[in-house]
C-alpha cells in the first residue's frame, strides 16, 4: 500500500516529502524536498515563544504551510506518475510551535483539513495528542517505527536521529524498546553560525571544526538540570534557544566565535554519548539519521565518545538517514488506519499503548 509521510521538523529548514510502499516493512519510493521559504520560517519560528495575536498568526501561517505541503505532494504524484486515489493516506506531523509536556500539551498545526481538500488524499495527523493525553511526553514518536526496521540488525544497537533535537531509540532483544530526547540537535549550532554568520547551517560541521573547545563554556551547558534527569524525557525551542546560549556565555570570558561552534558541537556529542551510556552500555553500533548523519565534525566527536561502538548513518543499513522522520509519519499513519497503537509507554511514559492520530478523511 502507498503512503505518503510529511515531516516539518524543528530545524525549520524545510518540508521533508516521501512516498513509501508499506507491505511487511516500509520501503522509500520517492522523495520531494521543500525549503523553507524565509518569511513562512519566520513567521513559524515567531510562533514558538509567546506574542501578540498569537491565534490569528498561527491560523494563517498553517494555511500556508499547508498549501506548501501540498504543492510539494503534487510534485511527488507528478514525478511518480501516479494519482491522488492510489495513496492510502499522507501521514502529516505538522510543525512543532509549542512543546511544554510538563504542562501537558504540545502543538503542531499544519492545517491537516486544508491538506486533505487540497490533495484529494486521506489524512492522518496530530498524532502526539493521545500520547500526551494519557499522561506521556508525546514525544520522541519514532522508536516503534525504528524498532520495526532494525529488529533483524544486531543488538543491542542505537538509532540515532540528529534533527533539530536529538533522540535516541535504544533496541535490546532482551529488554522493551526506551528513546528519549538527548538535548539539542542542530538547533543551537544552527543558531549560532546564522547570528554570526548568516548561513543557515555549518555544512559539514567545518566552522566547528576550526575552533577550540572551551572547557568552562561545555561544562557551564552541561550543567543544565535536564541532562541529569532519566527518560521518559523530551525537550524544544522552549529550553534550548540562542538567549539559553547566550545567558552562559555572558557568563564567561570572551570567546573566539569559532571556539563557541566548536564548543556547541562537542556538547551536542556529549550529551548523546552520555545519555546512550546512561541508559544501555552495552550499545554497540549507533546508526544515525537525520540533517545532523552529514555533519562530520559531529560525528567524529561522537565516534571518539564511545570508542566501544561503531557510529555510522543509517545509509550504510540501507535506511535512508535523510528520509526516516517522514518514512515514520507515513507508517505511523498505516498504524492509525490499521487501529495499531504506536507510542511505546517505555519511551514516553504514556500510561499504556495507544493508537495515535486523527483522521481527516477525503
Ligand atoms: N551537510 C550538512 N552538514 C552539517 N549539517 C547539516 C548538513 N545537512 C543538514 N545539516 C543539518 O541538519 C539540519 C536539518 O536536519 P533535519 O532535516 O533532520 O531536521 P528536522 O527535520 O528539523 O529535525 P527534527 O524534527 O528531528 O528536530 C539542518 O538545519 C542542518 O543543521
Ligand atoms: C515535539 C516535537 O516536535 N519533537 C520532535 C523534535 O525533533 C526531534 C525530537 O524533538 C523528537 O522528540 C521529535 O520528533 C520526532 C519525529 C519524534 O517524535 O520521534
Amino acid at each position: 500500500m502507498l503512503y505518503i509521510g510529511i515531516m516539518s521538523g524543528t530545524s525549520l529548514d524545510g518540508i521533508d516529502i516521501c512516498l513509501v510502499n508499506i507491505d511487511q516493512g516500509c520501503e522509500l519510493v520517492a522523495s520531494q524536498y521543500l525549503a523553507m521559504p524565509l518569511a513562512l520560517k519566520q513567521s513559524l519560528l515567531t510562533l514558538c515563544s509567546s506574542g501578540p495575536n498569537e491565534i490569528q498568526r498561527a491560523a494563517l501561517a498553517e494555511q500556508q504551510w499547508a498549501q506548501l505541503a501540498a504543492q510539494g505532494v503534487k510534485q511527488l504524484l507528478s514525478k511518480t506518475r501516479l494519482s491522488a486515489s492510489q495513496i492510502r493516506a499522507i501521514g502529516s506531523h505538522g510543525q512543532t510551535i509549542r512543546h511544554e509536556p510538563a504542562q501537558h500539551f504540545t502543538v503542531q498545526i499544519g492545517s491537516p483539513a486544508l491538506l486533505a481538500e487540497l490533495t484529494g488524499i486521506a489524512v492522518v495527523s496530530d498524532f502526539r495528542q493521545r500520547d500526551i493525553a494519557a499522561g506521556g511526553q508525546g514525544a520522541p514518536l519514532v522508536p516503534a517505527f525504528h524498532e520495526m526496521l532494525f529488529k533483524k540488525h544486531p543488538q543491542p544497537c542505537a538509532v540515532l536521529n540528529i534533527g533539530g533535537f536529538s533522540n535516541v531509540t535504544l533496541l535490546n532483544e532482551n529488554t522493551s524498546t526506551l528513546g528519549f530526547d538527548c538535548g539539542p540537535g542542530n538547533v543551537l549550532l544552527d543558531a549560532w553560525i546564522q547570528h554570526k554568520k548568516n548561513q543557515t547551517f555549518d555544512r559539514n560541521g567545518t566552522w566547528a571544526a576550526s575552533g577550540t573547545v572551551n572547557k568552562s563554556l561545555l561544562n557551564s551547558m552541561l550543567s543544565e538540570p535536564f541532562f541529569a534527569t532519566q527518560g521518559p524525557k523530551s525537550t524544544g525551542r522552549e529550553l534550548f534557544n540562542l538567549p539559553w546560549l547566550q545567558s552562559l556565555l555572558a557568563q564567561q570570558e570572551a570567546l573566539a566565535d569559532q571556539d563557541v561552534q566548536a564548543t556547541l558541537s562537542e556538547f551536542t556529542a556529549q550529551t548523546i554519548a552520555d545519555s546512550i551510556l546512561a541508559a544501555q552500555a552495552s550499545t554497540r553500533s549507533v546508526w544515525v539519521c537525520g540533517g545532523g548523519a552529514h555533519n562530520n565534525d559531529l560525528l567524529q566527536r561522537l565516534q571518539r565518545l564511545l570508542p566501544d561502538c561503531l557510529v555510522d548513518s543509517t545509509d550504510s543499513q540501507g535506511i535512508a538517514a535523510d528520509w526516516m522522520e517522514a518514512m515514520a509519519f507515513a507508517w505511523l499513519a498505516h498504524c492509525c488506519l490499521e487501529n495499531m497503537p504506536s507510542n511505546r509507554p517505555t519511551v514516553t511514559g504514556a500510561r499504556g499503548l495507544r493508537v495515535l492520530g486523527a483522521i481527516y478523511p477525503v
